[in-house]
């Protein structure tokens, strides 16, 4: 594993536009090296702002986008559509507006799907469909995990404080009692985190700069989830300035 490098952007503006162009520059070298890429997707106003910033940029034709595949690193355990999934962010910002194949956008079911509100058994549901993507091992290796933090220096839906943060076996755990709503999420764990080639926290703001700090120089994970964000080749802290305030 890595070090943490940071790069720090004017505004949070000018952050989601150099985050997309790293985006796509990444996926079209991945699929150039190895013929696909693996993307992580996260939720929060930065991590779909990216997603919006790929979207219009011209230079997304640079990707084929029916060949990547996209992951979460979690999402709240409601129905498909509802305005507060992950994934109905990513979709009306990016997933919607590019020729993706259906097949390689992998959701993580809500209450509406076929385990119902077993949410242990949709969580177990989509470990086993890393497992399957993964060829060796539990999960495939990411080329890029885009994570959004909270100010609470949440990642995924790991929050301080709950076990979850503290799962070393499974992959992908549900979770129950989050401090922020809706209560009942999936997430993936760290073990999966740290199974991506690269790490990308993406945070902006004042109210992420006590987050950023905590997470760059390693606090305890039960402290800041996001000090346990390691990509196996890189890791990136990219930060508007008010966000890199602290450092
Ligand atoms: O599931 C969630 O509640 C969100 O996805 C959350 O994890 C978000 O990514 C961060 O809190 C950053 O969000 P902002 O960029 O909006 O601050």
């Amino acid at each position: 594993m890595t070090g943490r490098t940071v790069l720090v952007h004017p505004d949070a503006d000018a952050l989601a536009h150099a985050v997309a162009a790293r985006l796509i520059t990444r996926i079209a070298d991945a699929q150039a090296e190895r013929g696909g890429a693996s993307v992580v997707l996260t939720g929060g106003t930065v991590g779909i702002a990216v997603l919006a910033a790929v979207a219009a940029s011209p230079a997304r034709t640079a990707v084929d986008w029916a060949a990547v595949e996209f992951w979460w690193g979690d999402e709240r355990f409601l129905p498909e559509g509802d305005p507060e999934r992950n994934e109905t962010g990513a979709r009306s910002a990016l997933l919607d507006h590019v020729p993706v194949d259906p097949a390689r956008v992998h959701v993580m079911r809500g209450p509406d799907g076929p385990d119902g509100d077993d949410v242990e058994a949709a969580a177990a549901r989509y470990a086993g469909e890393l497992r399957d993507a993964a060829g060796e091992g539990e999960v495939p290796a990411f080329d890029v995990m885009l994570l959004g933090m909270g100010p609470d220096a949440h990642i995924n839906s790991l929050f301080p404080g709950l076990p979850a943060v503290h799962e070393e076996k499974l992959t992908v755990v549900a979770v129950h009692g989050s401090p922020k709503p809706p209560p009942t999420r999936i997430s993936l764990t760290v073990p999966a985190v740290r199974s991506a080639r690269e790490v990308w926290v993406v945070a902006a703001g004042e109210g992420k700069a006590e987050a950023v700090r905590l997470g760059i120089t390693g606090a305890p994970a039960a402290e800041a989830p996001v000090a346990t964000a390691l990509g196996r080749e890189r890791t990136l802290f990219l930060l508007d300035r008010p966000a890199a305030s602290r450092l």
